[in-house]
């Protein structure tokens, strides 16, 4: 389908790169006639320089038509081909940006890369070098095997072609081992890239856990794997190469011995032998090409395969028209039942709650109880139920998710920021306000922290968020959600790198300067949320109570022993 698209679009440029190309391969096959023709004219009595000097300059003329037409056919094809390419990788990207958050629970990133990179690579190869090979092999070969017999003789072409499709053969033999040998050269090419990625982002890890010699073994293993797999590749290269320049000998001996007879025998002319010569030299590459033309394939089709993998991915959240809806942020969540598409454990179960517009509502509980999953469902980042979460009174389903997106801003606990100027990460959302990232700043509590870098809001975020600190990282990611300038704020853990004082400070400041905006704060630190209008208590997927801070101490339940245990152990650091 990819393909078939593509060339529904663009055949014109294969066909205009195949003429060319069959013009060069007809070149090619009329120069040695003009060789042999020489040849033949010096050995008369009768010759003259003036005729001479034409017979040279038409060969030259040739020649320059074959620099031309190999331009052109290059030009057309393979430019076709890298069109391709880019324009597969394109799709690929805009599909999946499309595509929902199961799709990146379940695809891992290494191996995306790889259909990206190098499965896209494959492609081309198939779309443009495969499409030069089966030209060559088809028209070359009957072209000069014909040319051979029709300008020279028919006994002796047979004669000397013979050992020719034994290279066609071996080169489609070797080709599967070459195959072979080259997936496998390609995966630890891979695991080595892999190992070497992680070694340096974890750089920090290795050293702390002193752990140096286990990670240059690793490495070194990976790295020895990759230089095993060459060499193994190199091997059959290094034998496949002098067998066909051996059977391209072998098969120049049958002309020096058919035809050296034939010439002396005065059959044909020593213009006829040369001609005859440069022809079996010439039919060798076809003969390796067909080899060549059938791997390429078998590759290209592998790799269509896995892209097309990808392009079949359907999203799992199956959204309504985009609408205009008057988003005012009253959340009611009704018997909610919930398990990701990728497993069968029930997350959240019957989980029911309610969030008015300007609230300030605490998620909190124990590790994994099920309260980032509830927050990402706020967002319709996962198919639910119908009827089970409704937003101004409509159900979730009936509301496009970029609407919702638009209106709330999610802060993850992972604080990724793009490697571009801290400014920029806070005007991710929209970047005209790259002067007033100072102001988001400071309502995330950051703003002296940036202003102190040496190059304060110019400074270019390193890999992975490296030029900050863990903590000036999580407020960035808030300053620039606080950017967006939606009426919904989900924090979810996402202040655990700062002390509990901070975290409480930066909430109680959020919350005067986004008056009537909802703020939803998920947080293993009660005294950070103890004022907010509601508190709800997660216990292994369901909600066990909830209240404000005054009432839940009063119930004597799971959270006035989480805040006695947590008051406790505040004491014990003070002192
Ligand atoms: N994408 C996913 N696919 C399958 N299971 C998941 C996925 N994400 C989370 N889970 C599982 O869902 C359960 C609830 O996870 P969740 O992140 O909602 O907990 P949490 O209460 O926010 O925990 P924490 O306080 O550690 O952030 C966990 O058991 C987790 O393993």
């Amino acid at each position: 389908m990819l393909i078939t698209n593509y060339l529904k679009k663009y055949w014109w440029r294969y066909a205009l790169g195949i003429v060319f190309l069959l013009v060069v391969d007809y070149i090619q096959i009329i120069i040695p006639r003009r060789i042999g023709n020489i040849i033949d004219y010096i050995e008369t009595d009768s010759w003259n320089l003036d005729h001479l000097k034409i017979l040279v300059l038409s060969i030259i003329m040739l020649a320059t038509g074959l620099v031309i037409g190999r331009f052109f056919w290059r030009f057309f094809i393979i430019g076709a081909a890298r069109l391709f390419q880019y324009k597969t990788i394109n799709t690929m990207f805009t599909h999946i940006i499309e595509l929902d958050q199961n799709f990146y629970d379940k695809w891992r990133t290494g191996d995306l890369m790889t259909r990206f990179t190098s499965d896209t690579r494959q492609l081309e190869r198939m779309m443009g070098p495969a499409v030069i090979m089966m030209v060559d092999t088809l028209f070359m070969t009957v072209m000069t095997v014909i040319a051979m017999g029709t300008f020279v003789d028919w006994e002796l072409t047979f004669l000397s072609i013979l050992p020719l499709p034994i290279i066609a053969i071996i080169s489609l033999f070797f080709g599967r081992i070459i195959h072979k040998r080259f997936t496998e050269v390609q995966e630890s090419t891979s695991d080595l890239s892999n190992i070497t990625e992680e070694s340096l982002s974890g750089m920090d890890v290795i050293k702390l856990y002193a752990n140096k010699d286990t990670m240059k073994k690793l490495f070194n293993n990976s790295s020895k794997d990759y230089y095993d797999s060459y060499i193994k590749l190199i091997r059959i290269w290094g034998l496949m190469h002098p067998l066909v320049t051996f059977l391209g000998s072998l098969a120049q001996l049958f002309v020096f011995f058919f035809g050296g007879k034939m010439v002396i025998n005065g059959e044909i002319t020593l213009g006829d032998f040369i001609m005859t010569n440069q022809y079996v030299g010439m039919l060798i590459w076809p003969m390796m090409a067909f080899g060549f033309l059938v791997n390429n394939i078998q590759r290209g089709r592998a790799s269509l395969k896995r892209i097309t993998n990808v392009l079949d991915q359907e999203r799992t959240v199956i959204e309504p028209e985009k609408k205009n809806f008057d988003f005012k942020g009253h959340f009611v969540v009704k018997n909610l039942n919930f398990k990701y598409p990728t497993s069968e454990r029930k997350i959240l179960k019957n989980v029911n709650l309610e969030i008015k517009p300007g609230e300030m509502i605490a998620f909190v509980g124990k590790i994994g109880s099920g309260k980032s999953t509830l927050a990402k469902l706020l967002t319709k980042l996962y198919q639910v139920e119908d009827n089970s979460i409704f937003i101004d009174n409509e159900d979730i389903n009936n509301i496009h998710g970029e609407i919702i997106r638009e209106n709330v801003s999610y802060v993850p606990q992972d604080n990724f920021l793009f490697s571009m100027s801290i400014r920029e990460n806070i005007a991710f959302s929209n970047i005209d306000l790259a002067l007033k990232a100072e102001e988001y700043a400071e309502k995330a509590s950051v703003d002296k922290d940036l202003k102190n870098l040496e190059k304060g809001y110019e400074t270019i975020v390193g890999e992975r968020g490296v030029t900050l600190s863990g903590g000036q990282r999580q407020r960035v990611t808030i300053a620039r959600a606080l950017a967006k300038k939606s009426k919904v704020i989900i924090l979810d853990d996402c202040l655990s790198a700062v002390d509990t004082e901070t975290e409480e400070k930066i909430i109680k400041n959020l919350r005067e300067e986004t008056i009537g905006k909802t703020i939803i704060v998920i947080s293993h630190r009660l005294k950070a949320v103890k004022n907010s209008n509601k508190i709800y208590v997660f216990e292994d997927g369901k909600i066990y109570e909830s209240g404000t801070h005054n009432e839940l101490l009063e119930k004597d339940g799971i959270y006035a022993d989480m805040y006695q245990k947590q008051m406790i152990e505040e004491k014990l650091e003070e002192e």
